[in-house]
């Protein structure tokens, strides 16, 4: 989803704290997170705001000016995340700006859905609004170790940013706060406006503790990818005296032609790959026309279909082949025909079937003029 707010529109980034809780010597918002400085990924999720401000801790406005994209505006940290949102909402950039988005440094993925959801309702016209999560969790009360009491949960919320406000309600807000508080909401609330809930995301965590690493990069990691690819083939009947079928060969009346062994269930299976890679057919990574793959094995196309596969980072879920055939008899050697599958795949036996059927008589394959394979396959990519 992406993210263009209206013109009057300014996202503060407050990045001046120390990070004392998550350790690690370097304060969390320099850090590496997959790659990139956690405060650069955050910054990163507001690319569609005209205006950014960033607020960094003084001793790291020189690191933040060589680290950070000139086209956000830097100010200098207070002693409190309230002193440091003051200080950016006395540094923003035009007097045009009429709501802010005030966001954690410490919270690089955030979504653009839940930047949106505060964003529409400020349009909607909220003064204030957050994104937050209903608890779920049931909740006690305890002490050293024991539950001492329960605390019902219905109207129990967890806070998250960016909280978005027009930039008078915002400002009477910090203007009127007697003591600091945790965040702008509570500011806004002490001051009697009221604040909009829009939905949150468990993805838009804060990194707090040194675990939230490890969480924040497992969150990073590209989802689950499975594809399913199918195939069909056809080979007729001709002179001989065996077929070959998924790798086996089988004494029958009649061979079947073709220009490599014809193994139409080999053929079926290895398209099956190349359609769930989406990476066109065998005839067009071994061409009929070229004369190499006459007579061809056709575990040589299965085999490069398993691999290539393989090199693009996937591993194979099933794979599923049917031959479509009066004779011969296919169920004497689906087991031998599995295990030569998996083999030639690197597979475990159990992941793939062979199974036949006929045609009732029916068509090419019932006039047993040649036989018919369909075949499906699953890639996953973790
Ligand atoms: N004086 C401060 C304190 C905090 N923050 C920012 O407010 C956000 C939320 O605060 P928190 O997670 O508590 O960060 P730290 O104060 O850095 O963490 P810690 O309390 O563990 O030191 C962070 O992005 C932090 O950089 C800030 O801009 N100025
Ligand atoms: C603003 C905030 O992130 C809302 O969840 C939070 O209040 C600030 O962080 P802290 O861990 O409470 O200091």
């Amino acid at each position: 989803m992406s993210l263009t707010p209206p013109e009057g529109f300014a996202a503060i980034i407050v990045a001046a704290g120390r990070g004392n809780r998550a350790g690690g010597g370097l304060p969390k918002q320099w850090r590496d997170l997959a790659g990139r400085p956690v405060l650069d990924r955050t910054i990163a999720a507001f690319r569609g705001f005209g205006r950014i401000v960033v607020v960094c801790h003084p001793d790291d406005m020189d690191h933040a000016q060589a680290v950070l994209d000139t086209a956000v505006t830097l100010v200098p940290g207070g002693d409190s995340r309230s002193a440091s949102v003051r200080n950016a909402l006395n540094a923003l950039p035009g007097d045009d700006i009429t709501h802010v988005l005030i966001h954690d440094g410490a919270r690089p993925l955030v979504s653009a859905s839940v930047i949106a959801g505060v964003v529409d309702a400020l349009i909607d016209g909220a003064d204030a609004a957050a994104p937050a999560l209903p608890v779920s969790d049931a909740l006690w009360r305890g002490t050293e170790g024991r539950v001492t009491g329960t605390q019902p949960r219905d109207d129990l919320f967890r806070a998250q940013t960016p909280q978005g406000f027009s930039l008078s309600a915002i400002r009477q807000a910090h203007d009127r706060a007697s003591a600091d508080a945790a965040d702008d909401v509570e500011l806004a609330r002490n001051a009697g406006f009221e604040v909009a809930i829009t939905p949150g995301s468990e993805d838009n965590i804060k990194i707090t503790y040194p675990a939230d690493f490890a969480r924040a990069e497992h969150l990073l990691r590209p989802r689950m990818d499975i594809r399913l690819g199918n195939g069909y083939d056809v080979h007729a009947f001709g002179p001989g005296d065996h077929v070959w079928l998924c790798g086996i060969q089988i004494p029958h009346d009649a061979g079947l032609s073709g220009h490599s062994d014809a193994d139409v269930g080999m053929h079926a299976l290895t398209d099956a790959i190349y359609g769930a890679l989406a990476m066109g057919d065998i005839g067009r990574h071994f061409p009929p026309s070229d004369p190499q793959w006459k007579g061809a094995d056709s575990a040589i196309f299965l085999r490069h279909a398993a691999e290539l596969a393989r090199s693009h980072g996937y591993r194979f879920g099933n794979a599923d082949v049917t031959l479509i055939c009066e004779a011969p008899k296919i169920g004497p050697h689906a087991q031998a025909m599995q295990d030569r599958l998996a083999d030639i795949m690197g597979l475990d036996p159990t992941r793939i079937s062979v199974k036949a059927t006929t045609s009732e008589k029916l068509g090419f394959t019932g006039r047993r003029e040649g036989i018919a394979a369909i075949a499906t396959a699953t890639l996953i990519k973790d």
